[in-house]
């Protein structure tokens, strides 16, 4: 008789504490793209997925009606607010995902999961597609940077819980900020593996995302 098939008990961890500064609407998580949050639709994408959702949430706001989550206090930063998640469970995998990237397809959700397990770190990323160039003081033209083996960093970002509550910990220790999940492992010198994004998963930002997001909804709301 073959062993049963271990299967890692996954969480999902989502920041949605932030300001929303850029976007100038209030807390971001809580704005409305066809006529449901950020946050809602992130949670409904990943909840099918995964034994239990976390959300991180700015000071003294509640989960918007019908949001099936746990609620935790966020931080100042998203790194703070990433690390109280990470408190918070016991999980084997993790899986970060910003409330602020509504729009999340399946295949990239099953394919983070099982790398995170398999190699212990994993991130969504998609190779960059424009010309790159590092501008010089005044904005001028500087330095032209190789694209060829760029990628933009989306998430999820899927890993080992502990092996990522101990590159959180050893960053709060040295007073190290970075702006995503996976460079805190990278940082360690350990494997992160690049899984295919998807453009829809771009972050809502500015009020242009905004826009964009609204005509996105309205495919993705009928399955398209
Ligand atoms: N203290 C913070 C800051 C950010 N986030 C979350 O991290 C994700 C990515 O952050 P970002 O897009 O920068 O959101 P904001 O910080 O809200 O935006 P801004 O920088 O424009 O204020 C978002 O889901 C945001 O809610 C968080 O949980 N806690
Ligand atoms: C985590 C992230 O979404 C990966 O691209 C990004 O770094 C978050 O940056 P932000 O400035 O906190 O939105």
């Amino acid at each position: 008789m073959t062993e049963p098939h271990f299967r890692p008990r996954t969480a999902a961890l989502i920041p949605a504490a932030g300001s929303g500064t850029r976007l100038g609407r209030g807390p971001k998580a809580f704005v409305e793209v066809g006529g449901l949050s950020l946050l809602a639709r992130s949670v409904a994408c990943l909840s099918p997925y995964v034994d239990e959702v976390l959300v991180a949430l700015p000071a003294g706001m509640a989960l918007p009606d019908g949001v099936q989550a746990q609620p935790i206090s966020g931080g100042d930063t998203r790194q703070a607010s990433v690390l109280a998640l990470l408190r918070a469970t016991n999980a084997d995998v993790v899986l970060i995902h910003d409330a602020a990237r509504p729009f999340l397809p399946a295949r990239v959700i099953r394919e983070v999961a099982a790398a995170a397990w398999e190699v212990g770190a994993a991130t969504a990323a998609l190779p960059v597609a424009d010309t790159l160039v590092q501008a010089k003081e005044g904005n001028d033209w500087g330095t032209l940077t190789p694209r060829e083996s760029l990628w933009a960093v989306q998430t999820p970002q899927g890993f080992r819980r502990a092996a990522l509550l101990a590159a959180h910990e050893a960053a709060q220790r040295e007073g190290h900020a970075a702006t995503d999940d996976a460079g805190l492992i990278a940082r360690l010198g350990q494997r992160v593996a690049l899984i295919p994004g998807d453009a829809r998963l771009f972050k809502v930002t500015t009020p242009g995302d905004l826009a964009l997001a609204e005509a996105v909804a309205a495919v993705w709301d009928k399955g398209v």
